[in-house]
């Protein structure tokens, strides 16, 4: 039912724009695109202009969320978006700052590092996002690695805060590219990537994962170049990379078939089949899972004792073990990310982008 029992008017609506502009919490792109949907349909009455083209990602997302409209008069268009501009105010002015925000260190705007116990903690934290990776978020994941690597520590931890450990790439990152600049953002990306995989390469110290929910994508990828992986029994690991009209990234091509053999890595990397945290253990992806409600206790617990262990040794055994694979890898690395560059330019990946963009548009 509508809150403006009167029915909204002109006046309400130009003062719902105004009130769009105040809010201090980004409302989410899925919460924009409606907006912008009923905004055109109060001014200019249903969908009228042709579909924008297969690159146009972001006129293409509003013009679907304006089409899908169809033919809602536009009283109620203007009714709808004073309404929910008034249910973003509401919420917008009861938010509170989260908690974590005052936990992080200076430096991180993605992260939460901290160091304690001789262990270092880099924990992703977008939870609203599931912790999906930003361009942002691999560069400061780099560069604490890159910290850590010459810090005090023992172990390196890599967690997610909320209730995923990540969704992978942030497929938002393929959006806002001019359609001119799509090779040169590929490229860009393939060496980003090439980038961050490295380090994890050359990582010098034992990296645990702490898998504290679902990982997809690339997080799940570059637990292959990981020493110690504890699961929640929450956790899942999917890699839906054909689906995303895209191939295996993280040395997982390599890693995998290593790990698990080789039709199960198929299954996974070409199948995108989604395992549990136990399959995952059985398949010697995961070292070992936890039941969720003792998860943090239970690792930590045992991540504080493994800390104690000398530290020289731990490091050189590392060292060694991964030594004898770290050329092959980066050749793995350099392959893997030259075939996704031209994948990113595909058809079947633009088209899997915009339909998960357009899953949000849905009104
Ligand atoms: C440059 C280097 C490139 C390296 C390439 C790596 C390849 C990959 O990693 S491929 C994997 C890409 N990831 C995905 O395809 C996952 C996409 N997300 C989902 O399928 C779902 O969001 C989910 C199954 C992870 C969770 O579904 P659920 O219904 O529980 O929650 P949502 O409402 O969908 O999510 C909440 C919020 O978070 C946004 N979001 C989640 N994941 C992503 C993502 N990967 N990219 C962008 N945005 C993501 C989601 O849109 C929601 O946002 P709003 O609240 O604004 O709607």
């Amino acid at each position: 039912m509508s809150k403006t029992a009167m029915g909204a008017s002109q006046k309400d609506f130009e003062s719902a724009m105004n009130q769009v502009k105040l809010l201090k919490k980004d409302p989410g792109n899925e919460v924009k695109l409606k907006l912008y949907a009923l905004y055109k349909q109060t001014t200019e009455g249903p969908c009228n202009t042709p579909r924008p083209g297969v690159f146009d990602l972001i006129n293409k997302a509003k013009w679907d969320a304006w089409n899908a409209l169809g033919n809602l008069p536009k009283e109620t268009a203007r009714q709808n978006y004073v309404d929910l501009v008034s249910d973003l105010s509401s919420s917008d002015s009861s938010s509170q700052v989260k908690p974590e925000a005052d936990r992080k260190q200076p430096g991180y705007e993605t992260l939460v590092v901290t160091s304690e116990d001789s262990i270092t903690k880099i924990m992703m934290n977008r939870p609203a996002k599931k912790n999906a990776l930003t361009v942002q978020m691999y560069r400061e994941i780099m560069l604490a690695l890159e910290a850590a690597s010459k810090d005090d520590s023992t172990l390196i931890v890599l967690t997610g805060n909320g209730d995923y450990y990540s969704s992978g790439n942030d497929l938002m990152n393929f959006m806002n590219i001019p359609p001119g600049e799509m090779e040169k953002e590929a490229k860009n990306g393939a060496i980003l990537l090439r980038d961050f995989v490295g380090c994890f390469i050359d990582f010098p110290k034992p990296l645990v994962a702490v898998i504290n929910g679902p990982a997809v994508g690339i997080s799940v990828t570059i637990l292959g170049l990981f020493d110690l992986v504890y699961a929640s029994d929450r956790a899942t690991f999917h890699t839906p990379f054909t689906h995303l009209g895209q191939s295996p990234e993280g040395c997982s091509s390599y890693t995998f078939p290593k790990i698990m053999g080789q039709a199960k890595a198929a299954e996974m990397l070409m199948f995108g089949k989604k395992l549990t945290a136990r399959e995952a253990c059985a398949q010697g992806l995961v070292t070992e899972v936890f039941p969720d409600s003792t998860f943090q206790k239970e690792v930590w617990t045992r991540l504080k004792a493994y800390s104690k262990l000398p530290r020289n040794a731990l490091h050189i055994s590392k060292q060694s073990i991964r030594n004898l694979e770290k050329e092959k890898l980066h050749a793995v690395n350099a392959g893997e990310n030259s075939v996704l560059q031209e994948r990113w330019l595909s058809d079947e990946c633009m088209n899997a982008v915009v339909s998960f963009l357009s899953r949000k548009a849905k009104l």
